[in-house]
């Protein structure tokens, strides 16, 4: 599935009163859209529905579209989306290199396996610490290879909640300025949850606000 990611007419609720939306808009691939909004507006909710995982407390009308495919009633694996969520959730049984081994695609070497994780270890400033436990990793560096896990795993939309909330500000624009690149190259709709103006400013006015 390639194409832009879309929202029509979505609205959310918790427990039966409306929290957000109506909701249209177009995230078209390559320029990231970042969504901001004050705490407790939903935004984390938004792109919970956007993957099928809406907790039960509350519910959704409206549709999801990836390309020309609606996603919205599509089980949460076939809809190819990558999210991060705002705590990293890295699996803490895993070292740093198997948690980012984790989602990468089927069908590789094992060599290029290894070559991917060292690659992602290396752009996600991270070298040296593979072997680690996440558990030993400061926050900043568990929410970058917890954002590394979400881009190796190739998905065809990116969907990431407060991604640099956890980085200095020298990380934060590296790391902005790698995502918004992935994103051009390879041609990717990426949703960014965001409070930090300067990600607003990125995305050259590309904004949601709710
Ligand atoms: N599992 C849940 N059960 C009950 N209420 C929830 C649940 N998850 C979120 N909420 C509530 O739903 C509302 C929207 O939460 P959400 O996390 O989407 O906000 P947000 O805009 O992402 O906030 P923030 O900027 O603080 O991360 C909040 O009032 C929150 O307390």
């Amino acid at each position: 599935m390639k194409g832009p990611l879309a929202l029509r007419s979505v609205t959310l609720f918790k427990d039966g009163v409306a929290l957000l939306g109506p909701i249209d808009c177009t995230i078209a691939a390559g320029r990231p859209v970042v969504l901001m909004g004050p705490s407790g507006s939903g935004k984390s909710t938004l792109l919970n529905f956007m993957i099928g995982a809406l907790a039960p407390v509350f519910g959704a009308t409206g549709e999801v579209w990836l390309g020309d495919v609606e996603i919205t009633q599509l089980p949460i694996q076939q809809r190819h989306l990558g999210i991060l969520f705002q705590d990293d959730l890295l699996f803490p049984h895993l070292s740093v290199a198997e948690n980012l081994a984790f989602g990468l695609p089927a069908g590789l070497s094992r060599l290029e396996r290894e070559q991917r994780v060292a690659a992602g270890l290396a752009e996600a400033e991270l070298t040296g610490l593979g072997a680690r436990n996440p558990a030993s990793l400061s926050g900043g560096e568990r929410a970058r290879a917890a954002l590394m896990r979400t881009l190796l795993a190739e998905p065809c939309a990116l969907l990431l909640d407060e991604p640099f909330a956890k980085l200095d500000i020298a990380l934060r624009g590296r790391f902005r300025a790698l995502v918004f690149e992935r994103a051009a190259r390879r041609n990717l709709p990426v949703l960014l949850v965001s409070h930090d103006p300067a990600d607003a400013e990125a995305a050259a006015g590309q904004v949601i606000a709710l």
